[in-house]
């Protein structure tokens, strides 16, 4: 365990970093964030003895860092520095078992089977065995952060600093190194202090975070209390916005451009879509924020192309995102830029409308294949599996929703959906109550986000109003559709 307190420091003088207390305990991360200048690096380097500290202590192990000599502190700490000196001639092993040096009584003259196993497992780890015997300037610049990293780690010291250790990386090896570091915390209990650019990959793999402003120390937690896009905001000068990483339960963050390019918009109206035989289409000329359980493309994202297909009513295929994708290609859709759900319904009986609004216009359209309608709460006293129909329905809002409202919004066309099930007395076939869907309906929300954002989008909202009264009455045109065939 490594414990700051009050520690400030700087160069002949001018005090750099100040006042700075934290601590880490064993086997665990501690990423360094902040803006170029803020005193990273000057940090690290206090911290690691290599600048005198003006004021405070540093203690490991309980015990202050003044109070070990050099070559005993190089046993407890190791470090890689942001800058390395390129004037060597040594090859890539003989650079690695310069971390040895604090283990050697005699330079090499004592060289142990630990030593050797110390290096083969550092160059093993940072994949840099198999340039073993090449010369380091041989090595590109990435290869080269390898063999300092192997070097450090070939020290075996308990603590680790890093300064920028995937500096010149690319994203493999970014992750390679960085996997590395955190199976050697978690397995291993190394200690580790490291200075990360990236705010994205210190969120991903540091337990805690630092973020330095002007040489202090603006916030200290774990990355969702650091990484708030206020505080970025304040410190960085620059606009950016968080958002969940798809995997694991860490915040991410993404710039906002300040070029207004991103605000030139779409506007949707009737004529962007296209019923064909096979499919009813809508194109836009910009992507439309998108939230929806389509077959392909679902959940949020950007899209400029959204499909209902109308597929044949024994359409059974075990694989069917593979069967659309192939479909998309076929027909030169482009995969990663449309939406598409399947209907059972003919593409003539879709009803579309448009509906005006103070914030822009919305637009519903509804296939209602309403033949195999279940009513939701008595579905599971059904023993067998009922048919395939489907109610698809597609809210297009030009206007601007916050998530939250995206996610109010789907709530509040599923309610109307329902309601018009109920308005043209669709039922269950089994239990003879009103249905409120069928089995595998599909739902979408999509806003060309122009113009004020709106909060909500519940039902006294004024976009929940026109999605309520719009599903409603495009649903149960779609049925009355359905009905007349
Ligand atoms: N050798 C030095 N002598 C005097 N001042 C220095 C020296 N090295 C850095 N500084 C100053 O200390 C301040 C902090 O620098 P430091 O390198 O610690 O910042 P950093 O946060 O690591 O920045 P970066 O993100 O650019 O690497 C800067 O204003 C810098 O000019």
């Amino acid at each position: 365990m490594i414990v700051v307190e009050h520690l400030s420091g700087g160069y002949d003088g001018v005090p750099i970093v100040k006042d700075i207390s934290f601590s880490v305990e064993k086997g665990k991360i501690l990423g360094i964030l902040g803006p170029n200048g803020s005193g990273k690096s000057t940090l690290l380097k206090v911290i690691s003895g290599i600048l005198p500290a003006t004021a405070g202590t540093i203690k490991v192990d309980g015990k202050n860092i003044s109070s070990y000599n050099a070559r005993a502190l190089a046993k407890k700490m190791a470090v890689l520095p942001q800058l390395h000196a390129n004037a060597f001639s040594n090859s890539v092993r003989e650079a690695v078992s310069l971390g040895r040096y604090p283990h050697q009584s005699g330079f090499f003259s004592s060289w142990s089977d630990f030593d050797e196993q110390a290096v083969q497992h550092a160059m093993a780890q940072t994949g840099v065995t198999r340039y073993e015997q090449a010369p380091m300037e041989f090595l590109s610049g990435g290869e080269q952060q390898r063999v300092f990293v192997a070097q450090a780690l070939a020290q075996t010291a308990e603590i680790l600093l890093l300064d920028e250790p995937t500096n010149h990386l690319d994203i493999a090896h970014q992750r390679q190194i960085l996997d590395m570091v955190r199976k050697e915390a978690i397995e291993c209990g190394l200690t580790v202090i490291m200075v990360l650019h990236d705010m994205n990959l210190a969120s991903l793999y540091c337990d805690e975070l630092l973020l330095m402003e002007s040489g202090q120390m603006r916030a200290f937690g774990v990355p969702h209390e650091v990484l708030m896009a206020s505080q970025i905001e304040e410190v960085y000068q620059a606009r950016v916005a968080t958002y969940a990483h798809p995997e694991i339960p860490k915040p991410q963050i993404t710039m906002m451009p300040a070029s207004g390019e991103h605000l030139q918009r779409a506007y949707i109206n009737k004529d962007n879509f296209k019923v064909t035989e096979h499919f009813i289409q809508l194109q836009s000329e910009f992507p439309l924020k998108t939230v929806s359980s389509a077959v392909h493309n679902p959940g949020i994202g950007w899209y400029d192309c959204l499909l209902n297909r109308s597929v044949p009513g024994d359409y059974v295929i075990n694989d069917v995102k593979r069967e659309v994708a192939a479909f998309l290609q076929k027909e030169s859709f482009s995969s990663t830029s449309t939406v598409v759900m399947l209907t059972a319904v003919p593409t003539r009986l879709v009803a579309i409308n448009e509906y005006a609004a103070s914030f822009g216009s919305l637009l519903v359209a509804v296939t209602a294949g309403v033949g195999n309608a279940v009513d939701v709460s008595r579905v599971h006293e059904r023993q067998i599996e009922p048919y395939i129909g489907t109610i698809n329905t597609w809210v297009i809002i030009n206007g601007s929703l916050s998530e939250e409202a995206f996610f109010q919004a789907m709530m509040t066309a599923n309610e109307a959906k329902t309601k018009a099930l109920q308005s043209e007395d669709i039922r269950d076939e089994l239990s003879g109550t009103i249905a409120t869907g069928t089995a595998t309906d599909s739902l979408l929300i999509a806003a060309t986000q122009k113009g004020d954002e709106m909060l909500y989008g519940g039902p006294i909202t004024e976009v929940g109003k026109i999605i309520g009264k719009g599903v409603f009455a495009t649903t149960v045109q779609a049925i009355k559709n359905y009905k007349n065939g």
